[in-house]
């Protein structure tokens, strides 16, 4: 199996102040990670540093010719903006756009593509109602739909499933298998470890830098958590600089 990213000894973060500090490793084609960590151990941000929201403060991101057009990233649901003002449909059309491009129009095929997008969530008869009417669920079941769409290689999701119910978790668990199975590369920030532990084969496990990487019973072992509490523990709103990024 090829990587599809990797890691050279990666450092993320703000103002020269890391959030992810000395990350290396590779991301195999076709793998099912999950990412895990206390608040602020570095999740979004390595999320936001793979789909290139975020240059790396030192060492670099490979992606192995990967384009940014063939990264889907779902944000956590906070960054979303609810108030625009667009239909369930037309936000799952936006899905297209990468490959279609904004004025590309939208044909017969890809009118039957957003339908069954749509059907696959579960989400008939909602393609009218605009996006600031809808439930946590509905909407994240929307914006599932859109990522099918967009046909990516690589798939990064930032707490999918926080705060939605067992049967919506469910369906778009399966989505996530599906994808899986498509060998498309899946990446997900999770905080539910029985969920990563029945779903991820693989899980990295950072307070910062990383605290283990590999398979999810071994990565989320009792020694390991441990770890990753002290090394959460330990850190400093005021820490340092990073030297090696200066
Ligand atoms: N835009 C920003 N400017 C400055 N600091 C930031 C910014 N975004 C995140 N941080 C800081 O970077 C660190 C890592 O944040 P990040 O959002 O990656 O954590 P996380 O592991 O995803 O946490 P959570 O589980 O709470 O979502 C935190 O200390 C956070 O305060």
């Amino acid at each position: 199996m090829s990587a599809q990213i990797s890691f050279h000894n990666l450092t993320l973060g703000y103002e020269r102040h890391p959030a992810v500090h000395h990350l290396s490793g590779d991301v195999e084609e076709g793998a099912l990670l999950a990412v895990c960590g206390a608040n602020g151990a570095g999740k979004s941000t390595l999320l936001k540093g793979i789909c290139g929201a975020l240059k790396p403060l030192g060492g670099a991101i490979d992606l192995h010719g990967v384009s940014p057009r063939d990264i889907a990233y779902l944000p956590q649901g906070a960054e979303i903006d609810r108030s625009f003002p667009i239909h369930v449909y037309d936000m799952v059309a936006m899905g297209l756009w990468r490959r279609a491009g904004l004025f590309g129009g939208i044909g017969k095929a890809d009118r039957a593509r957003i339908e069954q997008a749509i059907s696959a969530v579960g989400l008939e008869g909602f393609e009218t109602r605009p996006i600031g009417t809808l439930s946590g669920g509905q909407m994240q079941r929307t914006l599932f739909a859109r990522l099918l769409l967009q046909d990516a290689r690589v798939i990064l999701l930032d707490e999918p499933f926080t705060a939605l119910d067992a049967k919506t978790v469910s369906d778009l668990v399966d989505l996530v298998r599906r994808w899986h199975g498509e060998r498309r590369t899946v990446i997900a920030v999770l905080h539910d470890f029985d969920l990563v532990r029945a779903t991820f084969p693989q899980t990295l496990l950072l307070a910062r830098t990383p605290v283990a990487w590999g398979p999810t019973a071994e990565a989320l072992g009792p020694e390991n958590l441990l770890k990753a509490r002290r090394m959460g523990e330990a850190w400093r709103v005021d820490a340092a600089t990073c030297v090696d990024a200066a």
